[in-house]
């Protein structure tokens, strides 16, 4: 996806910031700083290009270190959006406040919980990079996910293999996406969930 000069100066200030940070705490893994913007960015980017169509709440589920949360938050068109972050570890928090302070990052907020204890948040967009296998995965979606909402599920190479444990317990209309950054690995565009 392309982004404005101005976007794309806010995304290098925040691998800044998230490179800085990463000496202290644990925000990604240390082989993938170098090679940030391709494993990172751009990995969190492509999510935007398949939006169905904007929606209310963009809900990112255990965002670390901001990925793809909090990219997708910098990137959206102002306004139209409120994106939503939660992860329950305080100090990868305290980051993603941070960020959203420095950066005067509009219409974000992030919950500090776990995602099992908090009360559903209707969510039009929903997007959990390297969070649980999906079988797991799908028990946060349905929690979060609105009614007519569509998660967007980046996946490894197994994905194939996920979904085919996910659909013993659950039915769900699947369009499965190569990812433009890993090769062979897919973003899970899921919708109309239910249990068996
Ligand atoms: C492997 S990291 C992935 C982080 C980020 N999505 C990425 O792709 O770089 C998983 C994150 O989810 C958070 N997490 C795991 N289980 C969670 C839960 N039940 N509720 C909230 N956050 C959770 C962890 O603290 C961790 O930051």
């Amino acid at each position: 996806m392309n982004v404005s000069r101005e976007t794309s100066k806010r995304l290098q200030a925040y691998l800044e910031l998230l490179k800085n940070w990463s000496a202290k705490i644990n925000l990604v893994a240390p082989a993938t700083i170098e090679d940030a913007w391709e494993r990172h960015i751009e990995d969190s980017l492509q999510l935007l290009d398949l939006r169905p169509s904007p929606g209310p709440i963009w809900t990112d589920l255990g965002t670390g270190g901001g990925l793809p949360g909090l990219v997708i938050a910098m990137a959206l068109p102002s306004q139209e959006t409120e994106t939503v972050l939660v992860e329950s570890d305080q100090r990868k928090a305290a980051f993603l406040r941070h960020v959203i302070r420095t950066l005067e990052i509009q219409q974000t907020r992030v919950i500090a919980e776990r995602i099992e204890v908090i009360s559903g948040l209707g969510a039009s967009t929903l997007t959990a990079r390297a969070l649980a296998p999906l079988p797991k995965l799908m028990t946060y979606v349905e929690r979060h996910l609105g009614p007519s909402g569509t998660a967007l599920l980046p996946k490894g190479r197994n994905w194939r293999e996920e979904v085919a444990a996910a659909q013993l317990s659950w039915q769900f209309e699947l369009t499965a996406h190569p990812s433009k950054t890993q090769p062979e690995a897919a973003v899970l565009e899921i919708r109309d969930i239910h249990a068996r």
